[in-house]
C-alpha cells in the first residue's frame, strides 16, 4: 500500500505542477507531477513514464524515453488536469546495472530484447501496481493513457483501470535509435 510522503509546488519550463512523492512497504520512492486538482476526476490524461536515467538525465540518443517525457510534460503542462507518474523501475525493471551490460550486447548486434534475455532476464520486468495506487489515491478509475505501449494499457486495464482513450506518444526517429523503435514495435508490440 502507498502512502504520501511530500508535496509541494514544482513550477517547470514546461508549466507549473505540484510534485508529490509516494513510498510503499518496500521503501520504494516514486512521484507524480500534477496539474490542477485531480482528485476524483476521470478521463484526465495522465503519462506514466519509467526511469531512464542514461535518456531522461543525461539526453542519451540510444533511446526515445527523454523525448517522449519531455513532449508528455510539455503536453500536460497546457492541460488543466493531468498527470505524470514516474516509476523508478530503471531499465525496463531489471536495473541500471543490468541495463549498461544489455547496452554492451546491443554493441555485439544484439537487440534490446535479445541483449536482456542474453543476460537472464525478462525482455521487460516492470510492475505498474505502484501506478494504480496511484490512481487509487486519487480516486481516479478511468484515464486517457498517453502511451504506444499495449503491456501499460493491459496491466492497467487488469487491475482496474479503464483507458477511455489512449493519447500516442510519438518521438522522431534518429539514426541512433531507429533500430531500437523498430524492434519495439516489432517484437513488444509498440504502435509506433
Ligand atoms: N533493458 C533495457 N531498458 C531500456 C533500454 N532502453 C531504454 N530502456 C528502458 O525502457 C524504459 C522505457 O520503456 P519504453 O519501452 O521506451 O517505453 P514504455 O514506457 O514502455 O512505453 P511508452 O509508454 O510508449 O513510452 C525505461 O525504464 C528505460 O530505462 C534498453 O536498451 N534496455
Amino acid at each position: 500500500m502507498i502512502k504520501l510522503y511530500s508535496k509541494a509546488k514544482l513550477p517547470t519550463l514546461a508549466g507549473d505542477f505540484e510534485i508529490y512523492t509516494f513510498t510503499n512497504d518496500e521503501n520504494k520512492e516514486h512521484a507524480a507531477l500534477v496539474r490542477g486538482q485531480i482528485d476524483g476526476r476521470n478521463d484526465i490524461p495522465v503519462r506514466i513514464h519509467s526511469e531512464c536515467l542514461t535518456g531522461d538525465v543525461f539526453g542519451s540518443k540510444r533511446c526515445d524515453c527523454r523525448d517522449q517525457l519531455l513532449r508528455s510534460m510539455v503536453y500536460l503542462g497546457k492541460q488543466e488536469y493531468g498527470m505524470l507518474i514516474y516509476l523508478r523501475q530503471e531499465g525496463r525493471g531489471i536495473g541500471l546495472l543490468d541495463k549498461i551490460k544489455a547496452y554492451s550486447l546491443q554493441e555485439q548486434g544484439y537487440d534490446t530484447v535479445e541483449a536482456n534475455l542474453r543476460l537472464g532476464l525478462p525482455a521487460d520486468k516492470r510492475d505498474y501496481t505502484f501506478a494504480v495506487e496511484v490512481l487509487n489515491y486519487f480516486h481516479i478509475t478511468s484515464i486517457k493513457l498517453m502511451t504506444n505501449n499495449p503491456s501499460k494499457i493491459d496491466f492497467l486495464e487488469g487491475n482496474g483501470i479503464r483507458i477511455s482513450e489512449r493519447i500516442p506518444v510519438k518521438s522522431e526517429p534518429t539514426p541512433y535509435d531507429e533500430f531500437y523503435l523498430d524492434t519495439k514495435r516489432v517484437k513488444m508490440g509498440h504502435q509506433i
